[in-house]
């Protein structure tokens, strides 16, 4: 686990980082050129290794209260959704525009290569939530943002983030906030 935060707890499984890191998949030029896209599907297809990761993935963040995991279409959802069991949270889904059926507060931002939007549900999180946010990648940092805006304007509390993977040359991880970003790798 990559750590300028003081989330941080040391595990015990040591070779996570090498496991994982020789399966996340590295496709140039995707969606777009100049794009290294980092598919972790591979990482996905393992079921001992998606545990481990999972297992990793909300390890900072026991004993720190979370009372809901926000996670973020699509392949937030992937993560967010088991994080959540681990931790014994709710989970809510943030989603991009027009696919929540109930009332939604909404959110733009821009990434790597666009813009989007992203919508919560207004009874998704409550006022006093304590709120871990889940994704699989940091890099602008514009979608995790996004997200915590949301839990914002819903009353919620963000406790911290946590993603599989922080691309560090990107301003990601200041944008959020160092101390609050849990990244499993980092590039
Ligand atoms: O830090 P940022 O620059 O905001 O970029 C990170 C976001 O980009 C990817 O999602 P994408 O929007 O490609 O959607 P997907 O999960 O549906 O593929 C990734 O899963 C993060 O959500
Ligand atoms: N380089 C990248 N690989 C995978 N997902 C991303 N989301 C934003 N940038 C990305």
């Amino acid at each position: 686990m990559s750590n300028t935060s003081p989330l941080f707890i040391p595990g015990h499984d040591s070779n996570l980082l090498e496991d994982v890191k020789a399966r996340v998949r590295d496709v140039p030029d995707f969606p777009k050129p100049g794009i290294l896209f980092k598919d972790v599907t591979p990482v996905l297809a393992d079921p001992h290794l998606f545990g481990r990761v999972v297992n990793a993935m909300a390890a900072p963040f026991r004993g720190r209260h979370i009372t809901k995991v926000v996670a973020v279409e699509a392949r937030g959802f992937l993560l967010g959704a088991p994080i959540a069991l681990a931790l014994h949270t709710g989970f809510a889904p943030a989603r991009k525009p027009g696919k929540l059926p109930y009332k939604s507060v909404m959110e733009r931002y821009s990434l790597e290569y666009g813009d989007d939007g992203l919508q919560l549900h207004e009874d998704a999180v409550s006022r006093g939530d304590r709120v871990l946010i889940v994704d699989d990648l940091l890099a602008t940092g514009g979608t995790a943002a996004a997200t915590a805006r949301l839990v914002s304007k819903l009353g919620g509390e963000v406790v911290g983030f946590s993603f599989l993977i922080s691309l560090d040359f990107l301003p990601g991880r200041e944008r959020l906030g160092a101390e609050k970003v849990c990244a499993l790798l980092s590039y």
